[in-house]
């Protein structure tokens, strides 16, 4: 079917439709931007059906503009059109229009078969097995605080469908799949992707990976511990559930998967010049998060002097691919390992920056932040009644640094020097993560704000850290 016939397909008044449904998906980057019209960019069949025999599937790449005028943005809008749908793909549903119920398709076990079958197509490996079939095909999307939508295919295929569009190959794709080549087993064995087309660049849509079935989510486990020790009360190493262990093998395979991706891409040595960049950055940085908090205020002459102490380091280290937005959440445990996943860096950063070669404490200062984030998680629970200020704050600090200086010290174990060495740098690092991160949460989780913008108190004075 040609572009022009698919399009004959297309709902009126699907684009109004969507610029009300687009700005409330958890994906959508943007949320702090008034949309002024969604266009669709691009548009192809996910599954060739009249409505009469069944779900009509529809690939779309639509164009959002803004009432500011600024950047333009494009998302990948898989979409399902029926004339009426069974009551699981309610929640799924966008609209009805002119009698067509229009739904996201990665709801759908037959679309996202369809859509498997696409990607495998696309492969250039040994095909897939007998998954594709649409009609036995079991799919569940995974739910929770996602930038992209990820989909289980009959508990053994991850299909991930990447949702804010840049032109380019995406790195998590092409970092695992480098990673995959070498033989890491610390990533899930990548199975193909699909690529399109964005503003005449190829570009990845999606990605198709083995789905580790009994993988634990360390942001989970971490949260666990943390509340193990609030229940009882006793200092992190006496209390059960005791962490530490499980962190110094996660800085184990940190620094496995650093390895390994130097073996795999290359690495150069970091300039003088690329620290008066860095240092730049960071104060772009912290610019954007003072404008979303004013109230950073109060630490920015501390905070500037940590990142203008970059600016005179004289380079020296390691600069290679790194994995960009490393949190606890992005690294599963399986029985048999600490295995990392997402390797797309900071969604809201160019590709071009994404894919520069960098520090791997950029790494680690993001582990760094995310054993902050676990130890006051609890804070955010009403139900907990605890308060920043209380004495348990002082045990949630204690879990925090028993964990990262145990993360270190796996990580050093490996890669011989521990990165708290690198003084000016961690810290420099650390706080510029907490500035992204304040940035993140006022658009994303405002209630979550307060978490990194405590940590500029820590961060910004000379008090000891870890
Ligand atoms: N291969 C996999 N096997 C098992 N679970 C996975 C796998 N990949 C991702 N997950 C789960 O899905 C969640 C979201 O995946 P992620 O790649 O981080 O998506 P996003 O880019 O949308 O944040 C992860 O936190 C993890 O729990
Ligand atoms: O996982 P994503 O690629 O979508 O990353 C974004 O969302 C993360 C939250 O889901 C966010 O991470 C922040 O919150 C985590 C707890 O939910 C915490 O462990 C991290 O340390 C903290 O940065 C991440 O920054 C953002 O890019």
């Amino acid at each position: 079917m040609t572009s022009t016939s698919v399009s004959a397909l297309l709902p009126p008044r699907l684009e109004t439709a969507l610029a009300m449904w687009l700005p409330w998906q958890r994906w959508f980057a943007s949320k702090g931007r008034a949309v002024s019209g969604v266009t669709v960019a691009q548009q192809s069949l996910i599954a060739d059906h009249s409505l009469e025999e069944g779900p009509v599937g529809l690939l779309l790449v639509v164009r959002v503009d803004f009432v500011d005028g600024g950047e333009r943005e494009y998302y990948q809008v898989p979409i399902g059109i029926r004339t009426a749908v069974p009551r699981e793909l309610e929640p799924a549903v966008i609209a009805g229009l002119n009698g067509a119920i229009l739904y996201d398709a990665l709801s759908d076990h037959e679309l996202v078969a369809a859509l498997v079958r696409r990607v495998t197509d696309d492969a250039e490996q040994e095909p897939l097995p007998d998954a594709t079939d649409s009609a036995s095909v079991v799919s569940r999307m995974l739910g929770g605080e996602q930038s992209n939508s990820s989909v289980v295919v009959d508990e053994r295929l991850l299909l991930k469908v990447f949702r804010r569009l840049r032109s380019g190959i995406n790195p998590d794709v092409e970092l695992q799949e480098s990673l995959t080549r070498v033989g890491s087993l610390r990533v899930p064995r990548v199975l193909g992707s699909m690529t399109g087309h964005l503003q005449g660049e190829a570009t990845t849509y999606a990605m198709l990976q083995e789905f580790l079935p009994a993988a634990a989510d360390g942001w989970r486990m971490a949260l666990a511990s943390v509340r193990d020790l609030l229940a009882n009360g006793w200092s992190p190493a006496a209390a059960g559930g005791d962490f530490a262990s499980e962190s110094w093998r996660l800085g184990v395979a940190v620094a496995e998967v650093h390895a390994q991706l130097v073996e795999a891409l290359g690495h150069r040595s970091l300039t003088r010049e690329d620290m008066r960049r860095l240092s730049a950055e960071m104060s772009a940085q912290f610019d954007r998060a003072l404008r979303v908090v004013p109230a950073l205020s109060r630490t920015e002459e501390a905070t500037r002097s940590v990142f203008a102490a970059v600016a005179e380091l004289p380079g020296g280290g390691t600069a290679q691919r790194i994995h960009g937005d490393l949190h606890l959440g992005q690294a599963v445990r399986t029985p048999d390992r600490w295995v990392l996943i997402d390797f797309e860096g900071e969604p809201a950063a160019p590709l071009q920056q994404r894919r520069a070669l960098q520090s791997p404490l950029r790494d680690v200062a993001g582990m760094m932040r995310s054993f902050d984030y676990a130890a006051h998680h609890q804070f955010l629970q009403p139900e907990q009644n605890i308060h920043f200020g209380s004495t348990v704050e002082i045990q949630a600090k204690e879990w925090a640094q028993r964990n990262q200086r145990a993360f270190c010290e796996g990580y050093a174990s490996v890669e011989g020097t521990d990165p708290r060495e690198h003084t000016v740098l961690l810290r420099a690092l650390t706080l510029h993560k907490a500035a992204y991160e304040t940035v993140y949460e006022a658009y994303h989780r405002p209630s979550w704000s307060v978490i990194p913008q405590r940590a500029f108190r820590d961060l910004s004075m000379g008090s000891s850290l870890w």
